[in-house]
């Protein structure tokens, strides 16, 4: 039997988020609502789990067509457990899982639509977080670092462009580009704000404010001799821009298309 904090006798309560209305447009408060749903004591091999962070992906938007009206919003979280029956998940670990948008969890460690899994003891050093877990260490830290070192495998010195740059993907994207495989790293963003932040803190070479600068005209500037390779998670207008920049035989890593995530047609995604 594995060691446990378990009361069953003590009644527990979860506040679940659930889609009420389906999405038109971007979505609205009053498209959610706050539930509550009874824990029920656990069985052998179970754990329940508390939620430290829960991450709102705009992936969860472009899927949302297929989400049931009614249905607990989907999403990844990093989890206390704070009972267990199942030695894998000890009292006081956390855990990566796709549990959503919800205050506890009953689970017992199986495969959701992501691997469930016990955080490494990088929290043993004091400079880490257990947010981490979802960002640097997670699947946007993941998406960025294979997107770069398996797809495009940039050269050092070579000039690569990254679009959301200073979004959860992007901004990892761009500073593994630019710190780890010492690219030539133009980043594009909505406001000034923004770029000044990845310059300042990221390292990143250039920036274009898309909302205040035209992105052809900046590119032209910064990337004389043509862009290498792009980083693209946005899709659409911006991508059309990089794109007519791109040298021959340049390379384009597709990690997403946001400007077209909250589009009403449904299933309509312009890449
Ligand atoms: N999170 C993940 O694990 C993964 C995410 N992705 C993809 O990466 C992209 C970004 O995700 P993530 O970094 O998590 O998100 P974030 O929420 O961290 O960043 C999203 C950013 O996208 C930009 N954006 C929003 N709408 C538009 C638009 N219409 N046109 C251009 N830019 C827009 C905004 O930045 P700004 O103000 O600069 O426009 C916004 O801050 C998405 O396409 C997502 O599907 C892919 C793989 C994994
Ligand atoms: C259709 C647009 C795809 C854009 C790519 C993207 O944003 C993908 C992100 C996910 C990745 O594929 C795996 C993830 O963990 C990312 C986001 C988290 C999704 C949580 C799903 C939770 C659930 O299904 O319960």
């Amino acid at each position: 039997m594995a060691s446990s904090s378990h009361c069953p006798t003590k009644v527990l309560k979860a506040r679940v988020w659930t889609m009420s209305s389906r999405f038109i447009g971007v979505p609205k408060k009053t498209d959610f609502k706050l539930t509550v749903e009874r824990i029920p004591d656990l069985d052998t091999g179970e754990y329940l789990a508390e939620a430290v962070y829960i991450s709102v992906d705009p992936h969860i938007r472009a899927i949302s067509d297929e989400l049931q009206v009614g249905s607990a919003m989907p999403g990844l979280q990093i989890a206390r457990v704070i009972q267990s029956l199942n030695r894998k998940f000890p009292v006081g670990s956390y855990v990566h899982g796709a549990f959503g948008w919800r205050t506890l969890t009953v689970d017992k460690g199986q495969t959701r639509s992501v691997p469930t899994y016990v955080l490494p003891d990088y929290l043993n050093d004091k400079s880490m977080e257990v947010s981490y877990g979802l960002s640097l260490l997670g699947v946007p830290g993941l998406a960025a670092y294979f997107g770069l070192t398996e797809v495009l495998k940039p050269r050092r010195g070579e000039t690569l462009v990254v679009s959301s740059v200073a979004g959860g993907v992007g901004n990892f994207a761009a500073q593994i580009a630019k710190k780890i495989l010492g690219c030539n790293v133009i980043g594009i963003t909505s406001r000034d704000n923004k770029a000044k932040w990845c310059k300042d803190r990221g390292g990143i070479d250039q920036t274009i404010s898309y909302m205040d600068q035209d992105v052809v005209e900046q590119l032209n500037k910064f990337a004389p001799e043509g862009v290498d390779y792009y980083f693209d998670t946005v899709g659409g207008d911006i991508a059309n821009s990089v794109l007519s920049c791109m040298n021959d035989n340049g390379k384009i890593a597709q990690c997403g298309a946001i400007s077209g995530y909250c589009n009403d047609v449904p299933g309509k995604i312009q890449c």
